[in-house]
């Protein structure tokens, strides 16, 4: 599984569309409490939960991580993890998954700079107040030093996504011989 990490519009979810459409991966979708974004579709971008209800699946140990960032919770449930799929998660969700599933995980770190990551979250009609917060807070977040284990970096600012999407591939790939090779 492509475990992918970034700061807020980092370009994640995009990539990952680009790798489901054009290598075949399945997309495990996550659990969040937060609103959804114009255009956003329930089961498709994220199973849109109220608190309540996310806080019953923990109970009943639904989920395999679940974390907090700027006051919404996410989670993975357990249904939702693919063995070919990606999943994009803050810091601490891939420190579980990491520790969790060791080498079955292969994680990517997207990079891009901050006066991008502005201009795309306010073409994405964010919140001006909220691409503020997360701007501000995401420089603590996404630090790289926050993460256990990256093994591949990648920045999103001048390559195509199609370019980058089959470098994450090719390397993928290359990982997944390596730990056959080694078994
Ligand atoms: N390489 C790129 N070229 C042009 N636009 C891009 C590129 N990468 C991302 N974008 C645009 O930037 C915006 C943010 O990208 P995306 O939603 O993929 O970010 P994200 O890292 O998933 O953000 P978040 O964690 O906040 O959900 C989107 O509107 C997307 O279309
Ligand atoms: N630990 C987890 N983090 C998750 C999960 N699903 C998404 N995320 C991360 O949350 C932030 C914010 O996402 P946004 O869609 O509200 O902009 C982002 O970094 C995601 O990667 C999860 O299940 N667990």
């Amino acid at each position: 599984m492509i475990v992918c990490v970034g700061a807020s519009a980092s370009g994640k979810t995009q990539l990952a569309k680009t790798l489901y459409q054009k290598y075949g991966y399945q997309k495990c979708v996550t659990t969040t409490t937060r609103e959804k974004r114009d255009g956003e579709i329930d089961g498709i971008d994220y199973h849109f939960v109220s608190k309540q209800t996310f806080l019953n699946l923990q109970k009943e140990n639904a989920f395999f991580e679940a974390s907090q960032y700027h006051n919404h919770l996410y989670g993975i449930q357990k249904k939702d993890v693919h063995k070919n799929g990606i999943v994009i998660v803050e810091p601490d969700g891939a420190n579980t998954l990491i520790k969790q599933l060791a080498n079955d995980i292969f994680v990517v770190y997207v990079k891009t700079s901050e006066a991008l990551r502005i201009e795309r979250m306010t073409k994405r009609n964010d919140d001006p107040l909220i691409i503020e917060q997360r701007i501000k807070n995401d420089q603590n977040i996404f630090n790289e030093s926050n993460l256990n284990r990256i093994d591949l970096t990648i920045t999103n600012e001048s390559k195509t996504l199609e370019e980058l999407a089959r470098f994450v591939n090719h390397s993928y790939q290359r990982y997944i011989k390596n730990q056959e090779k080694e078994k």
